[in-house]
C-alpha cells in the first residue's frame, strides 16, 4: 500500500511521507529498515513494542523517534484506562523510562516524553477521570505531531533564504519526511525549493554504516523529483573541491547550550572539510533538538550501535568473522565549525548561547 502523494489538488508539488501514524489502538510506522526495496509498515500496540521499534531502527531520525515515543506512551495509557490514576501513574513512569532508554542521543525523545508526563500530571492534579486523562494524552501526542510539521515547514522557509538558484548542496544521513512528521529538517529546504520551482542539486552522502543517505534520502528525494546524486562518504572532499557542492546542510540529534551538535557519524568530518574549502556548514533542527541543560558537546551521550551494522550489509558479511568493530552512531561537531543553526523560529549564528 503506497501512501505517498506528491501533488496536491492544484497539481503543485507536495511532500507527504508520513513515517509514524497514530491509529486507533496502535502506532503504525514505515519500516525504514526495508527501504528502498519495500514500503512496508510495522505496528506497535504499547510502550514496550514501540521502544523495541525505535531501538531496532524501524523508525529513526530525532523528531520521528520522539513522535513514536509519545504515541507509544499514549497507547500504554490507553491500555490501562480502567485503572486508578495512581496505578496509571505507576504504569506511565515505567513506560517513560523504557521509551527514554530506547535511544540515548536524540534529545527530542526526552522532550516529547516530558510533555506527555507533564500532561498526565496536570490532568491528574485536577482529578479528572482516567478516561479523560487518556484522551488528553492522545490529544497531546497529536499536538506534538502537528507542531513538528509546522516547525519543519518553517525550517524549510528559513533554509530557502540561504540558497541560490542552481546551487549544489551536500547533505548527510536522512533528515527528510521519514525522519520527522513531514517535510523534514535539512531536507525541508529542498522540498520547498521544488515547490517554488527553484532548482537545487543535492549530493546525498550514502552515510555508512547504516546507509540512511543512499537508502532513505535518495529514495525520498528521487520520489519527489528533486535532483539528487548519491556519493560515497569519502567523495565529499572531491565534490567540494570541484565546486559541485557550495554548502553543506545536516540535521541534529542534540544541540548543546554552546552550539556543539551531535549528529550522524561523519557529520564532523564534513564540517571540517567545509571549513577547509570555505563553504558554509548549516545545521537545521527544531528548537526541541536544542538542549540548554547540556552545556557542551562533551556531555552529550553518544550511542554505540551493534558491530554487525558495520560488518554486515543486507546479510552479506564485509569483514572477517571475529574482527573488532567500533560503531558509534553519532559524532559531535564543535560549534565554531557551524556557520548557522536554522530552527523554526529563526537562524542563529555563532557565538551560540542557548538558555531555557
Ligand atoms: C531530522 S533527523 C536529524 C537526525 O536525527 C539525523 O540527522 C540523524 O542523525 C539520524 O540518525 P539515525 O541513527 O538514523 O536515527
Amino acid at each position: 500500500m503506497i501512501e505517498i502523494r506528491y501533488h496536491d489538488a492544484e497539481g503543485f508539488f507536495m511532500h507527504d511521507v508520513r513515517p509514524v501514524e497514530l491509529r486507533e489502538a496502535e502506532v503504525r510506522m514505515i519500516d525504514q529498515r526495508q527501504l528502498p526495496e519495500k514500503l512496508v509498515y510495522v505496528d506497535a500496540k504499547d510502550a514496550r513494542e514501540t521502544a523495541e521499534a525505535i531501538r531496532a531502527m524501524v523508525v529513526r531520525g530525532a523528531p520521528a523517534i520522539a513522535l513514536a515515543g509519545a504515541f507509544g506512551f499514549y497507547l500504554e495509557a490507553s491500555r490501562h484506562i480502567s485503572e486508578s490514576a495512581d496505578k496509571l501513574e505507576e504504569v506511565l513512569v515505567k513506560a517513560h523510562a523504557l521509551l527514554l532508554a530506547s535511544r540515548p542521543t536524540a534529545v527530542n525523545l526526552s522532550f516529547a516524553l516530558t510533555r506527555m508526563m507533564n500532561t498526565f500530571h496536570t490532568l491528574a492534579l485536577r482529578e479528572v477521570r482516567v478516561d479523560e486523562i487518556v484522551r488528553g494524552l492522545r490529544a497531546e501526542a497529536l499536538a506534538l505531531q502537528a507542531e513538528d510539521e509546522v516547525a519543519c515547514r518553517q525550517i524549510g522557509e528559513h533554509l530557502l533564504t540561504l540558497y541560490e538558484e542552481g546551487m549544489g548542496v551536500l547533505t548527510h544521513c536522512n533528515t527528510g519526511g521519514l525522519a520527522t512528521s513531514r517535510y523534514g529538517t535539512a531536507l525541508a529546504g529542498f522540498y520547498l525549493a521544488k515547490e517554488r520551482g527553484m532548482a537545487l542539486r543535492v549530493y546525498a552522502d550514502e552515510t555508512r554504516p547504516y546507509l540512511q543517505g543512499s537508502r532513505l534520502t535518495a529514495w525520498e528525494l528521487q520520489q519527489a523529483g528533486v535532483d539528487v546524486t548519491v556519493i560515497c562518504d569519502n567523495m565529499a572532499a572531491a565534490v567540494m573541491a570541484q565546486g559541485l557542492a557550495r554548502a553543506v546542510v545536516v540535521g541534529a540529534d542534540r544541540i548543546a547550550a554552546n552550539g556543539d551538535t551531535a549528529n550522524k557519524i561523519g557529520t564532523m568530518g564534513l564540517a571540517i572539510l567545509a571549513r577547509h574549502f570555505g563553504i558554509p556548514f548549516y545545521v537545521a533542527a527544531p528548537v526541541s533538538t536544542i538542549d540548554p541543560r547540556t552545556p557542551t558537546g562533551a556531555e552529550i551521550p553518544i550511542e554505540t550501535r551493534p558491530e554487525d551494522e558495520l560488518t554486515v550489509i543486507r546479510g552479506a558479511r564485509i569483514a572477517p568473522v571475529g574482527v573488532a568493530a567500533y560503531n558509534p552512531a553519532f559524532d559531535v561537531t564543535p560549534s565554531d565549525l557551524i556557520t548557522a543553526i536554522i530552527t523554526e523560529i529563526g537562524i542563529y549564528r555563532a557565538p551560540y548561547a542557548f538558555s531555557h
